[in-house]
């Protein structure tokens, strides 16, 4: 087997070398635009342009986008699939709602994360995903998983968020608060999710191995979508070598610790347990009668969808708040009007301001910054652009946040006013404006819109209010920062920060 795997990695180099240069390539087409002939550009048999590309390709993607007539684009890379992107709100609602059925995520992409996610609802298309979407969206519609995730929420800014940035101010600390908003949000999600409490908002303890595993295990399975030739990693994994096999070994780590906790809540449960712990989604998935494995494959994409987005949402958003003196004070206006014994839900549905600003940091650094559709048939989008079955389609809320056509001139501004009816004045309250979610699809849009987004918004608003008025979060470095996408988007090197106790906290809330 050594000889084997020595043999395939020295000729595989070669075999790609001779791949890559042995046939022509072009640079960047333009299509002139005709009713026969799609509006969007074309890059052919471009795989030199890809590669050059590789390390930025949300920017190269978008530039591309700016110049198409339409904002879509066609890339044919000789030998890989053909893939169609788009950041044209007319082209995503057709993929994401007029014609869902024929834009299933597909075979390609239910293989790359299928080792990690198996067949759970975020990995899985047709009978399987919609029975799955049935049970978690009639237990998301109930009070009383909103009620139990509030006092998860509370007790986690509470009793671990604000002592761990207080000490911070005590010590005179560097932070890095990418890092601390993560570990709070697994442990929020676990808590949600599993009923289990990870327990790792303590930064003096060594982020514990699940967290770990769930980080290698995402990071891997995501860049296999970045290879340039798909079978790569696929060859990788069958000879069990190089990222691969740590992938495999991260793999074992998150179903070992995802099962045993499966198993002993079916214990407790079995034994009458108490109520309390009856409200996490696995209590409610095992209710339903559903097997160990497909739970276990449900919890675990529950955990991969709600982790790191809000952590990255909310990451970019302390650092334009940074930038942004005005909003920031804004904020802290409307915070000011709020009870003193800390927020409660009612005040967190009044936070439209700071709702806009959330919308407006997602605007321009989405935590998903693409997602990916494979055709099932033949189709025509919109703007002309023919698919072809089995063609990529990407919908591209990066892009999309950043097109003049979509946003206007303003686009590169962070202006959370441009989400209201009319400028919020002092005084009057605002109202938010009605953004089709196809012009906005960070949550995605349609049938499949993410099931976690109210929880999502409730989470961010009470984070942001409660951190905001007690503290100011300085960077400690003033350049900005770089965009990485991956599975979800995060800051390259984190956010490091040193945090400030704001004068007035006692007189608006403990
Ligand atoms: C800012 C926060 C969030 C953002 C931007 C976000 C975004 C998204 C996006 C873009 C999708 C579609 C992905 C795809 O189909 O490939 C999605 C799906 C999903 N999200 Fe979220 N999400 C967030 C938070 C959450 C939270 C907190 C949860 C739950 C704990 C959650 C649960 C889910 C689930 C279960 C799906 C799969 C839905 C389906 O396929 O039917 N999300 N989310």
């Amino acid at each position: 087997m050594e000889m084997l795997n020595a043999i395939i990695l020295i000729l595989f180099p070669i075999i790609g070398f001779v791949l890559i240069f042995s046939f022509p390539t072009k640079t960047l087409k333009a299509k002139t635009a005709s009713p026969s002939n799609p509006t969007s550009y074309q890059l052919i048999g471009s795989i030199l342009s890809f590669n050059k590309n590789r390390h930025r390709l949300l920017q190269w993607y978008t530039d591309l986008l700016r110049l198409s007539p339409s904002q879509t684009i066609t890339v044919d890379l000789l030998f890989g699939r053909r893939t169609i992107i788009t950041a044209n709100p007319e082209n995503v609602e057709h993929i994401l709602k007029t014609n869902f059925y024929n834009f299933p995520k597909g075979k390609p992409f239910t293989d790359l994360l299928g080792d990690l996610l198996g067949g759970g609802i975020f990995n899985s298309d047709g009978e399987l995903w919609s029975s799955q979407r049935k049970l978690a969206s009639h237990e998301f519609t109930m009070r009383s998983l909103r009620e139990f995730t509030f006092e998860i929420l509370r007790e986690e800014v509470q009793n671990r968020l604000i002592p761990v940035l207080s000490s911070a101010v005590d010590c005179g600390e560097t932070v890095d608060f990418q890092e601390v908003l993560k570990r709070f949000a697994f442990d929020v999600v676990c808590k949600v999710s599993l009923g289990w409490d990870p327990d790792c908002l303590d930064l003096t303890r060594p982020v514990p191995e699940l967290v770990k595993a769930f980080d290698v295990a995402a990071e891997i399975s995501a860049r296999r979508a970045t290879e340039p030739v798909y079978a790569v990693w696929k060859v990788k994994r069958f000879l069990n070598v190089g990222s691969e096999k740590r992938l495999r070994e991260a793999i074992k780590t998150v179903h070992l610790s995802v099962s045993e906790i499966i198993r002993a809540k079916k214990k407790s449960l079995d034994i009458g347990g108490d109520v309390s712990d009856k409200q996490d989604l696995l209590s409610r998935f095992l209710a339903a009668g559903h097997g160990e494995e497909a739970v276990r494959d449900s919890v675990i994409s529950f955990i991969m969808a709600g982790r790191d987005t809000t952590s990255a949402a909310m990451t970019w958003l302390f650092w334009l708040l940074s930038q942004n003196d005005d909003v920031e004070t804004k904020i802290l206006d409307e915070l000011r009007n709020k009870g003193s014994l800390g927020l409660g839900f009612e005040d967190l549905r009044e936070m439209s301001y700071t709702k806009a600003c959330l919308c407006e940091a997602m605007r321009l650094y989405p935590p998903v910054a693409w997602d990916s559709k494979h055709a099932a048939n033949d189709d025509i989008l919109p703007d002309g652009t023919p698919l072809k079955k089995g063609d990529k389609v990407t919908y591209f809320p990066y892009g999309m946040g950043r097109m003049e056509k979509v946003w206007g001139k303003d686009w590169d501004e962070f202006k959370p006013n441009r989400w209201f009816e009319e400028e919020p004045s002092y005084g009057t309250k605002p109202v938010l404006k009605s953004v089709s979610s196809f012009k906005f699809p960070v949550f995605q849009a349609g049938p499949r819109v993410c099931i976690g987004k109210e929880m999502a918004f409730t989470q961010m608003k009470y984070v942001v209010g409660s951190v905001l008025s007690r503290f100011k979060i300085i960077p400690v470095c003033n350049n900005r920062p770089v965009f990485v996408p991956l599975l979800t988007a995060h800051m390259a090197g984190g956010l490091k920060v040193k945090i400030k106790r704001r004068e007035q906290c006692d007189s608006m809330y403990i």
